[in-house]
């Protein structure tokens, strides 16, 4: 089911299509991830969902309906925005800051401290230390977590993010990234985030829109961006250096095992990729490895040859 749809969606400043005709759908409960040149249109695409951004032609409808036809501060309100540089409210604490949207919406009290309670820790920010403290007073990777936690207070089924992760250094963004996966998973949150970072974009997305020039080169998964680019200007983002890596990294393990077999001494866990288990069995000097359940139950096998045969391009 489809939680965004975009028809025709154009933007004009001036003569300039700054947004060109875009259609593209956006399945509930799934990450797309927009990626493309600066100056490509991203933000403008993003900006229109939530109307920061008035469309000049076409249609967008979130949740079925025709987001001309709900009242502009109801529509924001449904959707969360996280943006680069947080926009945290500099003289609110990370308590209030979280809690802007639910007590806009008339939550009572206790809901709202319980929600930013259970944000908090989440976002592994431990409420004691955090809530009372100002923005000022937390570290850039602190500040964006908040950022994010407020975003998503009020249970918005829409998440809207801006290049959330650009200014973060990258353990700290990739720790970002997961925490953002795993409350992505936990409360079903659809998201759509604009990145210029083509590793965050395959770690994150169940979708991968490409675009140049206002225009959307391609709207597909991951692999079919890696293994069936339909633009040579897709092929130059994802670059061509590790695209056997990048496309590994997004296959699990666990679904291209061979059957288990005895006698082998060294074993995997089933939650790797295959980029991760390739990266064991060079390290390990192993050219074949058992497969293991969470309970060391080995469910399987794998080898270098399998490795290499599902590295290849198809
Ligand atoms: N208010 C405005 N008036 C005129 N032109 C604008 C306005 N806002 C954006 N643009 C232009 O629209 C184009 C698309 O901008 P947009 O911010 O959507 O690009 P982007 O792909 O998000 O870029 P970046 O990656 O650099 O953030 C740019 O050429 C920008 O200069």
């Amino acid at each position: 089911m489809s939680m965004i749809e975009i028809r025709n969606v154009t933007k004009r400043y001036g003569p300039t299509a700054v947004v060109d005709n875009v259609s593209m759908d956006v399945e509930k409960g799934s990450i797309t991830v927009v990626v493309g040149t600066s100056g490509s249109g991203k933000s403008t695409l993003m900006r229109m969902i939530n109307r920061l951004v008035p469309i000049t032609s076409g249609e967008i409808f979130v949740g079925g309906q025709n987001i001309m036809d709900v009242p502009v501060t109801e529509l924001r309100r449904k959707i969360g925005y996280a943006i680069q540089g947080h926009g945290l409210f500099p003289h609110r604490t990370v308590a209030q800051n979280i809690a802007t949207v639910p007590q806009l919406l008339g939550w009572d009290t206790t809901k709202i401290k319980g929600r930013v309670a259970e944000l908090l820790g989440l976002f592994n920010l431990d409420p004691a230390t955090f809530a009372e403290k100002y923005p000022h007073q937390l570290s850039g990777g602190q500040q964006q977590r908040v950022g994010v936690a407020r975003a998503l207070a009020a249970e918005p089924e829409l998440l809207l993010m801006d290049e959330p992760f650009g200014a973060l250094d990258p353990v700290i963004r990739g720790k970002a990234q997961d925490d953002l996966l795993a409350i992505q998973k936990q409360f079903g949150t659809t998201v759509v985030l604009v990145t210029h970072d083509m590793d965050e974009a395959f770690h994150l997305g169940n979708q991968i829109v490409v675009m140049s020039a206002g225009k959307v080169l391609q709207c597909s998964t991951p692999e079919k961006i890696l293994t069936e680019p339909t633009d040579p200007f897709v092929q130059q983002l994802t670059g061509t250096s590790d695209r056997a890596l990048k496309l590994m990294s997004l296959l699990p393990l666990k679904e291209s095992m061979e059957p288990a077999k005895s006698g082998l001494t060294y074993a995997l866990p089933q939650t790797l990729s295959l980029r991760d288990a390739l990266a064991e069995m060079i390290w390990q000097g192993v050219g074949e490895a058992a497969v293991q359940d969470a309970s060391n139950v080995p469910v399987g096998s794998i080898s270098m040859t399998r490795l290499l045969q599902l590295g290849r391009k198809a």
